[in-house]
């Protein structure tokens, strides 16, 4: 048996007519429901399930044998009763009517037929035998499952996802499906298939993008006047950030690969002043240190002002507030921290009792545990303020992040001792970035997702995870690392105590979700008595 166009039909308040009320009636009249079609059984016996549905309103019941003139104006028929008298009668009225027919009973006598479907979301396989076999149509259905299971619904998603937004990015339909190709093709969404559910379309997100940016820089493309019509105008964005040297310099990072992204997007950056006065007016008077530029920072964007704010993760506590979303962590800078001297030394090499400036009482508590006798002062301001102040205070040498250092273009290895992240555990987030946008602002979310990066987020979550369960803050010697190694997350944790310099760390590796594996870490260190370390402020 040959000649069928397999289709995917939508019956949508199509008019349907079942005739017969048995279980294989009951089968049919399931799936047309399901494609919402307008149903109408006759029968003058009916199953449970098909009862119910009519006393449910769901479909008409007409409640007697079939009578000719039924298929008036009915574009789809199904014939379930198992009668070849019935069967012909129908036949033959249906041909008049350009009804198309299915019978249950009587393949040969189908206009179409019935295949045997798998389901996962959107993802929709059928099978047909084209009337030879439908057990076996079942069971190959039922063998698809294997190699089709859940996951692919997401991957179906995200697919569609992307390729809605690629209309717009690419206006060039061979670029657009080159894309594609490299996606499907080329091992991502395998690669996707293989991880947890609520990681998939991250995870396609991010190859999307990395294609999208490269195969636009590799060409160079410049935009015909046709494309940039066909192109989505984007409004113009406002980035928010400090007006310190190193805030605009990652303020202006995040800038330029948004530009890169999205070609003729205009973005402005406008400095928040952190002044107290402004705060005084605003009851933010209970926020204390770090919180306090993240809050007004926060204050901008729900205010309008602002569309976008760079935040250092390193100094943004706890979640970001209701209405908020943290939408972009950007790959991360090196974590690490520097002992900074006029030389180069390491930490080993400094003369005895040496004096070093920090305030940090993570980097003071870990300093004591390498060096018992080096003597801490307190050392504040940005970074050059900071070097300045060694310099005429004779200091041996400061402890400062790396990422500010490189970011600010001064890292040089000549002057400047980079820790292992083993030896002098880094503050929770150092080196990594935040984006932080208004939960609604659909518009942003788009133009900003392009600068997540998955392996940074999963690090930055599993501390704070970690810090957030510990309740820790900048009063609290607390560090935690993760770092990311086949796929599998490992968090080491630290709570330190400033006067003794004793560190208390643990670990944990996992594939899973990130926060809780930190989570996980804070509860080991809690057990091993960090809650008494973390008492003392
Ligand atoms: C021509 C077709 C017309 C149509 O109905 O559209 C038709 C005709 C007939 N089916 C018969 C029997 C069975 N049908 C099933 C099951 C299904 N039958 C379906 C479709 C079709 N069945 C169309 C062809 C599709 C194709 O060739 O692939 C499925 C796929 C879709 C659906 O109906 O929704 C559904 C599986 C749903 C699922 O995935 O679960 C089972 C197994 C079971 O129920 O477990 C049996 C018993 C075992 C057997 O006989 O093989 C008989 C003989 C009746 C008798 O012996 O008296 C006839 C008439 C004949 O062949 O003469
Ligand atoms: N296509 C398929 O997937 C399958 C088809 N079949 C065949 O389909 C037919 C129906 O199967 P079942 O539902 O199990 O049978 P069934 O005997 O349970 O149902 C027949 C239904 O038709 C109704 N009926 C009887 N005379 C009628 C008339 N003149 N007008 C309207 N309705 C009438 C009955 O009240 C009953 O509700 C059988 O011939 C069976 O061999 C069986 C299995 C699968």
């Amino acid at each position: 048996m040959s000649g069928y166009v397999p289709m995917m039909m939508r019956l949508n308040k199509k008019k349907c007519v079942v005739i017969g009320g048995g279980i294989v009636a009951e089968r049919k009249v399931t799936a047309l429901l399901e494609s919402k079609a307008d149903v109408t059984v006759i029968s003058p016996k009916v199953t449970e399930t098909i009862r119910k549905r009519y006393e449910a309103g769901s479909l008409e019941w007409k409640k007697r044998g079939y009578l000719s003139g039924d298929f008036d104006k009915i574009p789809f028929a199904f014939i379930a009763v198992g009668n070849e008298e019935v069967n012909k009668r129908c036949r033959w009225e249906a041909n008049k009517t350009n009804t198309l027919l299915n019978i249950a009973d009587q393949p040969d006598q189908c206009d179409f037929m019935l295949p045997a479907v798998l389901r996962q979301g959107d993802l929709i396989l059928t099978v047909c035998t084209s009337g030879k076999s439908p057990m076996l149509a079942k069971k190959i259905k039922q063998d698809l499952i294997q190699t089709y299971g859940n996951a692919y619904s997401v991957v179906v998603d995200t697919l569609g996802k992307i390729r809605q937004d690629a209309f717009h990015q690419i206006a060039n339909q061979k670029n657009r499906q080159e894309v594609f190709r490299k996606l499907i093709y080329d091992g991502a969404v395998d690669e996707a298939l293989t991880l947890p559910g609520q990681e998939v379309e991250n995870f396609l997100m991010q190859k999307y993008w990395k294609l999208v940016l490269s195969a636009k820089e590799h060409r160079g493309e410049k935009d015909s006047e046709i494309e940039k019509k066909r192109r989505k105008v984007v409004k113009k964005l406002i980035i928010g950030s400090r007006g310190s040297r190193l805030a605009l310099i990652q303020a202006k990072w995040v800038q330029q690969q948004l530009q890169e992204a999205h070609r003729g997007l205009e973005i402005d950056i406008k400095i928040i002043k952190t002044k107290g006065d402004i705060i005084l007016d605003r009851t933010l008077d209970k926020v204390g240190g770090k919180g306090l530029f993240v809050k007004e920072i926060q204050n901008a964007l729900f205010d309008g002002s602002i569309d976008l704010a760079v935040h250092s993760m390193k100094d943004v506590p706890g979640e970001s507030p209701e209405g908020l979303k943290m939408v972009a962590i950007p790959e991360r800078e090196d974590a690490r921290d520097v002992l900074v001297t006029t030389d180069g030394k390491s930490w080993k090499e400094l003369r005895e009792k040496p004096v070093i400036g920090t305030s940090s009482m993570r980097r003071q508590a870990q300093m004591k545990a390498l060096r018992p006798d080096s003597q801490i002062v307190p050392i504040r301001g940005n970074i050059e303020t900071r070097m300045q102040k060694m310099k005429d205070q004779h200091m041996d040498g400061i402890l400062l992040a790396a990422a500010g250092l490189i970011r600010s273009g001064y890292f040089n290895e000549k002057h400047h001792f980079a820790f292992s992240e083993e030896e002098f555990i880094p503050a929770v987030g150092q080196g990594a970035l935040g984006c932080e946008i208004r939960e609604d602002d659909v518009e942003t979310t788009r133009i900003v997702k392009v600068l997540d990066d998955m392996e940074s987020r999963r690090r930055v979550e599993a501390e704070r995870g970690f810090l957030n369960h510990l309740e820790g803050d900048c009063h609290v010697p607390v560090g935690a690392f993760a770092w990311i190694e086949e796929k599998k997350l490992t968090i080491l944790g630290m709570v330190a105590c400033v006067e003794t310099g004793k560190r208390l760390t643990a670990f944990a590796s996992g594939e899973g979700n990130a926060e809780a594996l930190g989570v996980k870490v804070a509860e080991e260190l809690l057990e091993k008595g960090a809650a008494s370390l973390l008492k003392r402020k």
